[in-house]
């Protein structure tokens, strides 16, 4: 299955929650409207502009079923010397008004020059602006009324304020007065969306430093294990050597779940007793990780906050003694966050910044929230990578991050 279909499966939540809101927003005051007719109606104007138009009571019917001039017609142009007589006169109105209408049967049914074409509609704006099937569509006129209640859609997706209010703000610049459908505005939130992400998305760089060690860090719960599971095993899958350090030396079900991972990858999984000193098994793995030549250390760590000075000093003491080996580790610092916690998330990355020195991001359980817009927030605020996003629990529910799949998704947008 294509990851898009997956993702907007399973981010069916969240999806639904923008749609749902959008397609309130739009009825509320919005009206019917048809796409194709605005084009349509603007061709045979613009042929008409050199064309005199014939006032309907200028013309009558003769006994042939031809027009003949209004009388009226034929005088002003006797007087005004277009013509000696009367029957000049009706012959220079007929000929005329039948210049007219050979003139607007032809330029209505031909094909317009390129000057008399209506301009050319392109990409993102073309598309939802006049182009596409002739359907009925209810639009509503993008005022300041829509932009808080569409800000308002957005902070309830857990985009937080402060981003809600500058997505929307770029969505109404040059547009306001505009009537927009639910599409449309999906299409346009999408795009500021993607906008934001896109900085941000990038895969973990890999280093040609062996063994590349990549510190996990996140609260409990937040899904470390599960990711170290997945990247150890897509590493492994593309020809890396890898070996996991189960850091996290406090809980024995984290260990024995890291155990389960490593085995259905194949990774050898490195445990010490329970209650041990993690920075000493951080020690003992990056010694076997460069006896074994491998390409990659991942080190799984504890995440209780609750205690943040005991946590600061575990995650220090970690980085000081694998720094003994190689005086650049950890190569990668990942903060793993869970999406279910909204905009929890945005304050465990202040946190983890302070505690350690967070190189990207891990974003977890997208298909578990209504409100994955937290992603958004924290691209906007911080501006760290987001290397990779879970949507399931099975081995291969972790992806790289794709701006325009993820907005798409988001905001409900078909594919
Ligand atoms: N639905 C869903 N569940 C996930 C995802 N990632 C992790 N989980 C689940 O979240 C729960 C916690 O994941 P862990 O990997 O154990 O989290 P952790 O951060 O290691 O937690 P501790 O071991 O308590 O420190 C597990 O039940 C995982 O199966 C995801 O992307 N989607």
């Amino acid at each position: 299955m294509a990851f898009f279909t997956k993702l907007k499966e399973r981010m069916f939540k969240s999806s639904s929650k923008i749609d749902e809101g959008l397609d309130a927003i739009v009825s509320d005051g919005g009206e019917e409207d048809n796409i194709a007719a605005q084009p349509e109606a603007e061709v045979p104007d613009q042929v008409r502009d050199d064309v005199p138009p014939i006032p309907e009571a200028a013309q009558e019917e003769d006994a042939s079923g031809g027009t003949v001039p209004h009388p009226d017609i034929i005088d002003e142009l006797v007087e005004f010397g277009v013509t000696d007589t009367a029957s000049d006169a009706v012959e220079a109105a007929v000929a005329a008004e039948q210049n007219t209408q050979a003139k607007l049967n032809v330029d209505i049914t031909a094909p317009l020059s390129e000057a008399a074409q209506p301009p050319q509609k392109t990409g993102l704006l073309g598309r939802m602006f006049g182009r596409g099937d002739a359907q009925n569509v209810v639009r509503r006129t993008l005022d300041d009324d829509m932009l808080e209640q569409l800000e308002e859609l957005l902070i309830s997706a857990d985009m937080g304020v402060d981003t809600a209010l500058r997505v929307t703000a770029n969505m109404a610049e040059g547009r306001l007065g505009r009537k927009l459908s639910v599409t449309e505005i999906k299409q346009l939130m999408a795009s500021e969306v993607a906008r934001i992400m896109e900085p941000v998305a990038r895969p973990m760089p890999l280093y040609a430093k062996r063994p590349q060690v990549v510190l996990v860090v996140g609260v409990n719960g937040a899904g470390k294990t599960t990711t170290i599971g997945k990247l150890a095993s897509q590493f492994q899958a593309a020809g890396k050597k890898v070996v996991i350090a189960a850091g996290d030396t406090f809980r024995a079900a984290a260990v024995e779940q890291l155990q389960v991972w490593g085995d259905r990858a194949g990774v050898p999984v490195l445990t010490a007793p329970e209650g041990s000193d993690p920075a000493s098994l951080a020690f003992d793995a990056m010694t076997k990780a460069q006896a074994d030549g491998a390409d990659l250390l991942m080190i799984d760590t504890a995440g209780r906050l609750h205690n943040r000075s005991d946590l600061m000093e575990e995650l220090s003491k970690i980085v000081r003694v694998i720094r003994k080996k190689d005086p650049d580790a950890p190569h990668n610092t990942l903060l793993v966050l869970d999406a279910t916690t909204g905009q929890n998330a945005v304050q465990q990355v202040k946190v983890f910044q302070e505690l350690a020195d967070v190189s990207g991001l891990v974003m977890t359980k997208l298909d578990g929230t209504a409100k994955g817009g937290v992603l958004v927030a924290l691209a906007d605020k911080f501006g760290l990578p987001i290397h990779a996003i879970g949507v399931g629990e099975q081995i291969d529910d972790l992806a790289p991050f794709d701006p325009e799949e993820f907005a798409a998704a988001l905001v409900g947008l078909d594919d």
